[in-house]
């Protein structure tokens, strides 16, 4: 019997790849193959193995293979890269560009020859950059190519702004705007609770307190983990936008697009609302900002326009 299921890669099977991978098939999006370089042992296929032997308890029709091949992966719909380093305490993710720029381009060249229709998913720091080494590498064209982002850095605004006000985080919606660091844009103006809007339920002193905790989300894990960076809800943000892909749900969500004039940047991957659909991003949409929120913004631009800048 040939199942003819979707098929999911996810390169890297550190902590982010693996609670994917785990994430993915219980889901049930499809098959699931890891990959990551090959060692002496191999955790990957160890991994893999535990994963599908989940199965039978978990009730799930996902299968999960490890391997070093990226032959396996061949004719995958979604490929989610989480390969390279995390960041350790004192560290920015923009001190990563260099090792992480390397790994970007040897794994451009194995999706673009063994899955050359995928739709690729980057989560690996600093993301928007390393989705523009991915767009320029794998060759493939601007909707076919996204990072991940938004959804991380808007759960974390959702979660704190539930806490707060002592409600459900299900009723908290909003988005955040820009870069992927310390300069990324809560756009506080455009959230809500149940419709409601943020900025009625909450007094300014405490909504820019959570603005500035959400900026800073990445390192306050980063600081208490000690050796290594965030991974459930990284994995669960990627797996939200490659579930909206696979299953063509149409989610408007934030993600890093390829943006040639939107918002008046050019050749520059940045985080922005967007449609997510079964031919990846279908729609960018731009909003009016304030003056305030565009400066916001424009600064958040400029810190990864730098970064961009020093790309080999
Ligand atoms: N964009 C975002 O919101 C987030 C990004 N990240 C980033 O994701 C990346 C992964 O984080 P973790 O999974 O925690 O790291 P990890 O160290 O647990 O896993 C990374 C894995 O990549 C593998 N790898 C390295 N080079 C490779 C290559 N050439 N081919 C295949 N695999 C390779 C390593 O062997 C390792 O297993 C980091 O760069 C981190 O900063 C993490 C969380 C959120
Ligand atoms: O902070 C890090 O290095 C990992 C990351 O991007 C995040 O958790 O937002």
């Amino acid at each position: 019997m040939t199942l003819k299921r979707k098929k999911i890669a996810v390169i890297g099977s550190g902590y982010t790849g693996a609670t994917a991978a785990f994430l993915v098939a219980q889901k049930e999006l499809g098959d699931v193959v890891l990959v990551d370089i090959p060692t002496a042992e191999n955790p990957t296929k160890g991994k893999a193995l535990d994963m599908w032997q989940a199965a039978p308890v978990q009730g799930y029709d996902a299968y999960i293979t490890g391997t070093s091949n990226y032959e396996d992966t061949k004719d995958s719909d979604v490929v989610l890269i989480t390969a390279g380093v995390a960041r350790k305490p004192g560290m920015t993710r923009d001190d990563l560009v260099q090792i992480n720029q390397n790994v970007m381009k040897s794994v451009s060249k194995e999706i673009a020859t063994y899955s050359p229709n995928a739709i690729v998913i980057v989560l690996t720091n600093p993301v928007d950059a390393m989705t523009y080494t991915v767009y320029k590498e794998t060759g493939f064209p601007k909707h076919r190519v996204i990072g991940q982002s938004g959804v991380l850095d808007t759960a974390r605004f959702r979660a704190f702004i539930a806490e707060e006000l002592q409600m459900s985080v299900k009723d908290v919606t909003g988005f955040v705007l820009g870069g992927h660091g310390d300069t990324m844009v809560p756009l506080t103006r455009y959230a809500t609770v149940g419709g409601i809007p943020l900025e009625t339920l909450i007094e300014k002193e405490r909504l820019d307190a959570i603005v500035d905790r959400t900026r800073k989300g990445g390192a306050e894990i980063v600081n208490l983990l000690g050796n290594g960076s965030a991974y459930y809800a990284p994995a669960a943000a990627m797996v939200e936008m490659a579930e909206a892909i696979l299953k063509d749900q149409k989610r408007v969500l934030p993600a890093i697009a390829y943006l040639e004039g939107e918002y008046g940047y050019h050749d520059l991957y940045l985080g922005v609302p967007t449609l997510l659909g079964a031919t990846g991003i279908e729609r960018i949409f731009e909003l009016t900002l304030t003056e305030d929120e565009q400066q916001a913004l424009d600064q958040s631009a400029k810190a990864v326009e730098e970064v961009k800048n020093v790309l080999k």
